[in-house]
């Protein structure tokens, strides 16, 4: 029972759970404080479901306690550390560069010497390749003109998923199956598709690693079969995870990217500079090269502040906790309204503005940044997704000027992911 009414942020009771909603940085800190090794967000049935109706393992997003903790410390080598971050980050930059290829190749076609077009799915096929190529170590060939027709299934599978997911929440977890509404059936459609293709990645892989280790690096996916500690199963079921993970989360922050600094010129021109500054500084290791880009990393931070890819970050703190002097009980679900937080002009000066260099004032920003959640059970892909990002709008903007006609917000629908309600037009102009 909560101690006292009003001011902690609505409480609101959201489909069959109700939860305490947490808008400040310091309550925020509160509750990250008291959240135990084993952090714990709100399960998502409808998965869970699938998963059982199909006896397919959970990957870490599904798992909790020492499950979770055991499979996470061993992922974390190869998919956040540095070290790994590391060894698939020239894949990443391969990829990116092939959109520039791309996207020059279509702008010659034109007359004019420019392109004017909604990225949106070109987007999702770049970070798909990308994340595959990391992942797998293969190339799905999605930036040539023809992208085969199974890659392009999935990605809209991952679409229907994410779509299917919000509305399933709100259904208590037995009744679901029994509606076997059209929407329960679109569901599992999708997570099979989903499976079906991640599936036919990893035996093609497992296949060639049974007839030889690799010598050199070939992705995440052949480094955890070498290590060999995970069985099998553990590993399918979190690459599939990171699979269909790696595809709207990283699209669509490149798409708010693009946008404002297509109606924040001068922004954008800063950037250029920081980017052409840091190539004249000669050849170097690329994570060097991306350390030297602070002002294109907090652009990625502010176009989390507005846009956050998930809304917010969930715990059930594991003893009572203090938020704005009240007692929440051990166990209450407590959430960080990100979106809410990121606009509040108690948190932030001006908080329309897109303005990046807010990140490198000498403010405190602690627990303020907060898009990929914190501590032990953060994003695993933060790394590949900012380094994807990075790398990305690193040789976009060295390459093309970002126009846009329409100067007014883009209002933006909550699915199980933050997405534009309609993506805005971009215009490429090569630069000389
Ligand atoms: C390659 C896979 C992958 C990519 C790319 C990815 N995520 Fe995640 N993310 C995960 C997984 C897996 C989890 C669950 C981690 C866990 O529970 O241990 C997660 C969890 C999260 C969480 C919850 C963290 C917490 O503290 O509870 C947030 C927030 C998040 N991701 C944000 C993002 C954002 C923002 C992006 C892109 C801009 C992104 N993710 C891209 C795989 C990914
Ligand atoms: C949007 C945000 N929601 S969150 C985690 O903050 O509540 C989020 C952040 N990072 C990763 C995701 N994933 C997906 O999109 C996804 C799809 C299919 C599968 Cl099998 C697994 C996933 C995960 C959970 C990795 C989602």
């Amino acid at each position: 029972m909560l101690v006292g009414v009003g001011q902690l942020g609505p409480r609101e009771t959201v489909g069959t759970y109700n939860c305490v909603n947490v808008l400040l940085p310091r309550d925020a800190a509160q509750l990250f404080q008291s959240e135990g090794i084993f952090p714990r967000r709100m399960g998502i049935e409808s998965w869970i479901a699938h998963r059982q109706l199909r006896n397919h393992k959970c990957g870490i997003f599904l798992l909790n306690g020492e499950e979770w903790r055991s499979d996470r410390l061993i992922l974390n080598k190869e998919v956040i550390s540095p070290a790994g971050t590391r060894k698939f980050l020239p894949f990443l930059n391969a990829v990116a560069q092939d959109f520039v290829t791309l996207m020059h190749q279509r702008i010659s076609k034109n007359t004019r010497r420019s392109l004017t077009i909604d990225l949106y799915s070109d987007l999702f096929r770049f970070t798909l390749e990308g994340s595959s190529y990391a992942l797998y170590g293969e190339r799905l060939g999605l930036l040539e003109e023809s992208p085969n027709a199974e890659s392009q299934r999935f990605i809209s599978a991952v679409e229907t998923m994410l779509r299917t997911t919000l509305p399933l929440l709100f259904i208590p977890p037995g009744l679901m199956r029994w509606v076997n509404t059209k929407l329960w059936r679109d569901h599992i459609e999708a997570w099979d598709t989903i499976f079906k293709h991640a599936d036919k990645c990893i035996q093609n892989i497992y296949q060639e690693f049974c007839l030889g280790q690799p010598r050199k690096y070939s992705g995440i996916m052949a480094e955890l079969l070498v290590q060999a500690e995970l069985p099998l199963d553990s590993i399918k079921a979190n690459i599939t995870e990171f699979t269909a993970g790696g595809v709207d989360t990283t699209a669509m922050p490149l798409l708010f990217t693009l946008f404002e600094l297509a109606r924040n010129p001068s922004v954008q021109t800063a950037i250029r500079r920081e980017i052409a500054e840091a190539e004249s500084q000669g050849p170097r290791e690329l994570s060097k090269v991306l350390n030297s880009m602070p002002l294109l990393k907090s652009a990625l931070k502010e176009t989390l502040r507005l846009y956050p890819v998930g809304i917010t970050v969930q715990r059930y703190p594991t003893k009572d906790v203090v938020l704005q002097n009240y007692c929440v009980p051990a166990g209450t679900l407590c959430q960080v309204g990100l979106y809410a937080m990121g606009r509040s002009p108690e948190v932030f000066s001006n908080p329309e503005r897109y303005d990046p260099m807010r990140w490198l004032s000498k403010e405190d920003n602690s627990f303020k940044a907060l898009a990929f959640g914190f501590g032990a059970r953060q994003c695993i892909g933060r790394r590949l997704a900012e380094t994807e990002m990075m790398l990305f709008l690193m040789h976009v903007l060295r390459n093309f000027r970002i126009d846009t006609v329409s100067k007014a917000d883009i209002k933006t629908v909550f699915g199980f992911i933050l997405m534009p309600e309609k993506p805005p037009l971009l215009t490429f102009r090569p630069i000389d």
